[in-house]
């Protein structure tokens, strides 16, 4: 696949801050006065109509870096307001608020600073953030939001962890963030997404080897990393040499989980697609997928043979967790085959918390992974990489952490975030979907790993393409289906 976008945590950050200062000759100041031009780069590029900027600056060097942009804006001849509660508490703010006020800048109350503006900066917190934002931070946090102004975060919406994607209390809602030197790992998960609006990346300038020796902290994909992932067929193929796909689940009454997972793996490539499910769904299978095989079985001696023949299953989606539901998903604990256990199968799995193997793939969403993990579903979503890589650790398989910004997590490698997908997706039926999307990767020999990404990022690009012809409201499972097909194949040369 395509080179993800490396994503760093704080301490990576620190250290290239270090190395950064190091770089210009120890001179800090010189960093913090990069950072700040390049936040007014940002301004003229994005709002050159702006004419009366406000700017949040906080105690720390965030802080800093909007006091410098405020006086690029104030010797660009515009009227700007500093808004802040507290004074710089680092000697790198206080100098650069020092040069601010000394070219004549303005530091205002809240209101007279917000009354007109036509622009807000958010200097309040970067990778700095320790704690929830106090009363009065909090305050003047949502009587930002509250302003109709656009609004420009400099390197982190303030009160967003920036490792984490998380909030422990108010927290800016940006429609742009500008990072700084790296992109930080949780502005792409999570409720970071909504508030970091377009993410943007400034260098400073420094050169790439500042980064030798920095582990990665998470590798962002985006749908181009499917460009050539799948290779052309050999002229000569056949259905049998395309990956056999066996899709588990459709209990009576919900047969139209197991069918759409079957919709899926066979729009993503799978050659053949077999259906175990209840004798009651099968007229129904038949009828919308003649080219699956639909197997009713009611007894586990009737999963054995297509256990065997089968390369990848899925099982899951419509199952139940009643006796026929318990049966089928014991029968496919005892087979050696890649799998991919969704919906009820990973109800099923938390009771019997047996262990997997790497070439499994789990595909909860936050609640099912505090299920798994017996936490509750906020603790997931306070630290969705701490969960994902819990997950690894206690069954040993792949991981699908669904929700914005879906993580994947797998023994021994740094998570992958799948940066695609959109609002729309989260209506019935898109689980089941992406379900069969990674059991057909699964089934036509890629790694699970790559399976895992590849099915992921197939089912949220896809997600994407739809909603953009209509929308994302009403957005159905089976809209997605043509654009699994177009994006699993190789650009057309
Ligand atoms: N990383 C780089 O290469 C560069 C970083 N720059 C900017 O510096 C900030 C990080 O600055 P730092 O002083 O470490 O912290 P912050 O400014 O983010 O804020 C911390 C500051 O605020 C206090 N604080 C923390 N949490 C709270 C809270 N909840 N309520 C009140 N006060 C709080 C804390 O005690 C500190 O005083 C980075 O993000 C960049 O913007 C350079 O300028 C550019 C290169
Ligand atoms: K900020």
């Amino acid at each position: 696949m395509h080179s993800p976008l490396p994503l760093f945590d704080t301490d990576a950050l620190r250290t290239l801050e270090t190395r950064g200062t190091a770089y210009l000759d120890g001179d800090a100041f010189a960093l913090m006065a990069r950072a700040g031009q390049a936040g007014w780069r940002s301004v003229l590029k994005h709002w050159p109509q702006a004419q009366r900027i406000a700017v949040a600056c906080g105690p720390g060097n965030n802080g800093g870096d909007g006091y410098v942009l405020a006086r690029h804006a104030q010797d660009s001849g515009r009227s700007v307001q500093v808004l802040r509660l507290q004074p710089p508490a680092t000697p790198l703010a206080q100098r650069a608020c020092d040069e601010y006020l000394a070219a004549g800048g303005q530091v205002a109350e809240l209101a007279d600073a917000l009354r007109h503006a036509d622009l807000i900066i958010d200097a309040l917190f970067g990778i700095g953030l320790s704690r929830a934002p106090d009363a009065g931070t909090a305050m003047l946090i949502e009587a930002i939001n509250a302003h109709p102004a656009p609004l420009l975060a400099l390197d982190v919406p303030s009160g967003i962890d920036a490792v984490r994607g998380s909030a422990t209390g108010a927290a800016i809602v940006a429609d742009r963030t500008l990072q700084f030197i790296a992109r930080h790992r949780g502005l792409r998960t999570g409720i970071a997404i909504d508030h970091a609006g377009e993410l943007e990346l400034a260098t400073l300038e420094l050169p790439a080897t500042l980064f030798d020796g920095i582990e990665a902290a998470a590798l962002a994909y985006r749908h181009d990393a499917l460009h050539g992932f799948f290779p052309l067929r050999p002229r000569d193929s056949h259905k049998g040499r395309n990956g056999h796909v066996l899709c588990v689940g459709g209990d009576a009454g919900s047969g139209g989980a197991v069918l759409l997972a079957a919709d899926a793996a066979l729009h993503c490539g799978a050659g053949l697609v077999s259906v175990a499910t209840r004798m009651g769904h099968v007229p129904a299978l038949l009828a919308r997928r003649p080219e699956a095989m639909a197997h009713a079985v009611d007894h586990a001696e009737q999963l054995a043979p297509l256990l065997e023949r089968v390369d990848a299953i899925a099982i899951g989606p419509g199952l139940g967790q009643g006796e026929w539901g318990r049966m089928l998903f014991d029968a496919v604990l005892a087979c050696d085959k890649p799998r991919v256990f969704d919906a009820d199968a990973l109800n099923l799995l938390a009771r019997s918390s047996r262990r997997l193997n790497e070439c499994d793939v789990l595909t909860p969403h936050p609640g099912e992974a505090g299920r798994l993990l017996g936490i509750a579903t906020a603790e997931v979503q306070r630290d969705r990489f701490a969960a994902s890589q819990a997950l690894v650790e206690r069954y040993g398989a792949q991981v699908v952490l669904k929700g914005a910004g879906s993580i994947v997590a797998s023994p021994g490698a740094p998570p992958a975030v799948i940066c695609a997908g959109n609002p729309g997706m989260a209506v019935g039926g898109m689980g089941d979907l992406l379900t069969g999307c990674i059991a057909a990767v699964l089934a036509q020999g890629f790694a699970p790993r790559d399976a895992a990404i590849a099915g992921a990022l197939l089912h949220a690009s896809a997600g994407d393409a739809a909603a953009r012809v209509d929308g994302e409201r009403g957005l159905l499972p089976s809209d997605l289906l043509p654009w699994l097909r177009r994006l699993a194949n190789p650009m057309r040369r």
